[in-house]
């Protein structure tokens, strides 16, 4: 196992929802807003919870199938969906304990940071601008912003390259089974969180460096 001390890393790459940000009450008011304007019927957050993490188009698409409307409502969907989710972006939603602390830990000792989500980039900044945690990042990139988004690695590659640091020297820390994975691809050694959105699944099945409990942990 690789370590995840401090020492052995100049960067750090840190995924938004579910590692930063208990977002689900957004998705929840978005997402049902949504499927009111469409006249479809609602869905629960225990259904929102198992199905964040792969991106809002992935996360819309299983919404529609779940609640038997056909996949042609898409376009229209993903456009109430927009509409609804900057009008509350962050109003529903919670820094969990430990973030800022870990942070600010994390910087003081050296390192640069990115934040790497796969929510769409115009949903992310505002949010972290929103939550007081944008000041942290050199760089922020959504799962728009590059040609795959997470579990496959090139978003990792893409954002070491933009922090100009290589790939084993930079921690992946994130809360699902897509950042561990993208991670081991990617060759960056991965820490997740115990307390996120992983798919429904155990964290502690997923193969990673490590399971914390709070971002302040690492420190
Ligand atoms: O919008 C999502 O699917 C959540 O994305 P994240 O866990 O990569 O931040
Ligand atoms: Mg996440």
């Amino acid at each position: 196992m690789v370590s995840h001390a401090l020492e052995n890393f100049d960067a750090a790459i840190v995924d938004l929802d579910g590692t930063m940000i208990d977002t689900l009450g957004d998705f929840d008011v978005a997402l049902n807003a949504m499927l009111d304007d469409l006249s479809l019927s609602r869905v629960d957050r225990a259904f929102i919870e198992q199905t964040v993490g792969k991106g809002s188009e992935h996360l819309i698409r299983s919404t529609l199938a779940h609640v038997g409307s056909e996949a042609s409502a898409f376009g229209a969907a993903w456009a109430r969906y927009q509409h609804h989710y900057l009008r509350i972006n962050g109003e529903h939603a919670a820094v969990y304990p430990g973030v800022r602390e870990g942070l600010h830990a994390l910087r003081a000792r050296g390192l640069v940071l990115a934040c790497l989500t796969n929510k769409p980039t115009a949903f992310a900044r505002p949010l972290l601008e929103k939550k007081g945690l944008d000041g942290y990042f050199a760089q922020v990139f959504g799962g728009d912003a590059f040609e795959r988004k997470k579990p496959d690695p090139l978003p990792l590659l893409k954002t070491c390259e933009a922090l100009g640091v290589p790939p084993s020297r930079v921690l992946m820390v994130g809360d699902s089974s897509n950042d561990a994975r993208a991670a081991r691809a990617a060759g960056c050694p991965v820490v997740l969180v115990s307390y996120g959105y992983n798919h429904g699944e155990p964290v502690h099945a997923v193969d990673a460096d490590g399971v914390i409990d709070r971002l302040d942990a690492l420190a």
